[in-house]
């Protein structure tokens, strides 16, 4: 509300606002660990690989997905809890927040998502009032994206 309460009527978000929205970027890096828009995605094995007990042959295909690590409490304190000042100060440890992935495939279009999501968010906090239908709605895990177990339904009236 910081950025908002320092705009005059009308003006629109500039990229400097952008970058200040702090604590908004938390939210949304928590919301998506706790539901991560992306499934994850396939890697080629160029060497046999040795992990835990298992040995995957070199040429085997794999699926990596990022929701046991987003999930673990290893590396998220309470992972089940909504906690955005998770990500303040240092975040969380190298390679264990993947919703964009990593290394030389992360995604080259996350500085463009986050600012759609900062977007939306203010402007969906500015200019709609919104409640969920589903009171206490429980959440479902699995691959696919689900941010509500029936779908979180919501209604939006324009203020
Ligand atoms: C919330 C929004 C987004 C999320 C969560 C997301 C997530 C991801 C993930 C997890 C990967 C795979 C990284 C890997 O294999 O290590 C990826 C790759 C990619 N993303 Fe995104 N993405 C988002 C938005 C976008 C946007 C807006 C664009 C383009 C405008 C984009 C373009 C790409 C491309 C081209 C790749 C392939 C990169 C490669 O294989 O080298 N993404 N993204």
């Amino acid at each position: 509300m910081e950025i908002a309460n320092s705009m005059g009527p009308g003006e629109l978000l500039s990229w400097n606002d952008i970058q200040n929205m702090k604590y908004s970027w938390c939210v949304a890096r928590e919301s998506m660990r706790l539901a991560s828009p992306s499934q994850g995605g396939y890697r080629v094995v160029n060497t046999d690989l040795k992990y835990e007990s298992f040995t995957i042959p070199k040429g085997w295909k794999t699926y990596w997905t990022p929701h046991s690590t987003l999930q673990n409490p290893k590396y998220f304190e309470d992972p089940e809890k909504f906690e955005p000042f998770r990500f303040e100060g240092d975040g969380p440890s190298p390679y264990s927040y993947l919703p964009f992935g990593a290394r030389p495939h992360i995604c080259p279009g996350r500085e463009i998502g986050r600012l759609w999501m900062l977007t939306f968010m203010h402007n969906l906090v500015l200019k709609f009032k919104w409640q969920t239908l589903i009171p206490d709605e429980k959440r479902k895990y699995g691959l696919a994206v689900t941010p509500g177990a029936d779908g979180l339904p919501i209604r939006i009236h324009p203020l």
